[in-house]
């Protein structure tokens, strides 16, 4: 690939994270989880805390939710709210196991102070929404298939005052947005276009004309479950395919280890919500 030189500026993040403590496999409510699998708490917690300690020494802040036991999967804490703009639009999880993770964001963001917007339609938060703040004066990307319901879309928009675009998702192994798409800069996106519908793909194409385009084993390896400040991109480890079309184009790509967190279904970007103010 040609190494292409632009100059990349990071952007200070303010993030929301959850230890894993009762991080556990415990039931299967997407293709990647198998209760029969061991899971290792001292490793997923030891890989966890490499990931915090990345985004700090990064230069990032990032705030600690408390774990409930009883509440396995609420290590995945993008999936908790939907930030933008000061304005929180929370979470109505759709299965019954994640159900309670709900009132502990809400209850998070309320004694922050922050502007919290009830839902009533199911939508599970950043897993299902990204933002890219300088494309088209700000635009909400939201996917629907699996988890989000199309009506949520429509109430995010009413919540949050931005466009919001309807992605549909249609590969059950990309059952969240974020699993097969990130903002990789304020006005950029890297994206896998076999997770969408053909007319989801035209829409993606049309918006995004520069996007880095991901293939099957970037997704496979759970790559675009990324974070980024705009220079600096936060990826699982396994992989090194997406890291390097990254870095042909100017990003930093700084590779961790999250291999317990995937046996749930996660990665990168399922640990970690943007708080945007
Ligand atoms: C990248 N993804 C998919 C996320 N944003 N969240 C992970 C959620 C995992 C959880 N076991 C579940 O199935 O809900």
């Amino acid at each position: 690939m040609v190494s292409v030189n632009h100059q990349r500026v990071p952007r200070k993040r303010t993030y929301l994270m959850c230890s894993p403590e009762h991080f556990a496999v415990e039931y299967a409510i997407n293709p990647w989880m198998d209760v029969t699998a061991p899971v290792d708490t001292e490793l997923t917690v030891k890989q966890w805390d490499r990931l915090r300690e990345t985004l700090v020494q990064l230069g990032h802040e990032v705030h600690q939710l408390t774990p409930e036991r009883g509440l396995p999967d609420m290590v995945y804490a993008a999936n908790g709210a939907f930030v933008v703009d000061g304005a929180v639009y929370g979470a109505q999880f759709k299965h019954e196991q994640r159900a309670a993770e709900a009132a502990a964001h809400r209850a998070f963001y309320e004694s922050q102070g922050w502007r919290f917007i009830a839902p009533s339609e199911t939508n599970e938060g950043e897993g299902d929404f990204a933002y890219v703040p300088e494309a088209h004066g700000g635009l909400i990307l939201a996917g629907h298939g699996f988890r989000t319901e199309l009506a949520a879309h429509a109430e995010a928009q009413e919540a949050l005052g931005r466009p919001v675009v309807s992605l549909r998702l249609v590969d059950p192994r990309f059952y969240h947005l974020d699993v097969a798409l990130a903002a990789i800069d304020d006005a950029n996106i890297v994206y896998f276009p076999g997770a969408f519908s053909a007319a989801s793909q035209k829409v993606l194409a049309q918006l995004f004309p520069d996007a880095v385009i991901a293939d099957d084993a970037d997704v496979m390896a759970f790559g675009l479950n990324l974070v980024s400040d705009g220079l600096n991109v936060v990826l699982n480890s396994e992989a090194a395919g997406l890291a390097e079309k990254l870095e042909a184009v100017g990003y930093h790509p700084v590779p961790v280890e999250l291999s317990e967190l995937k046996k749930g279904g996660g990665s990168v970007k399922c640990c970690i919500a943007e708080l945007r103010h």
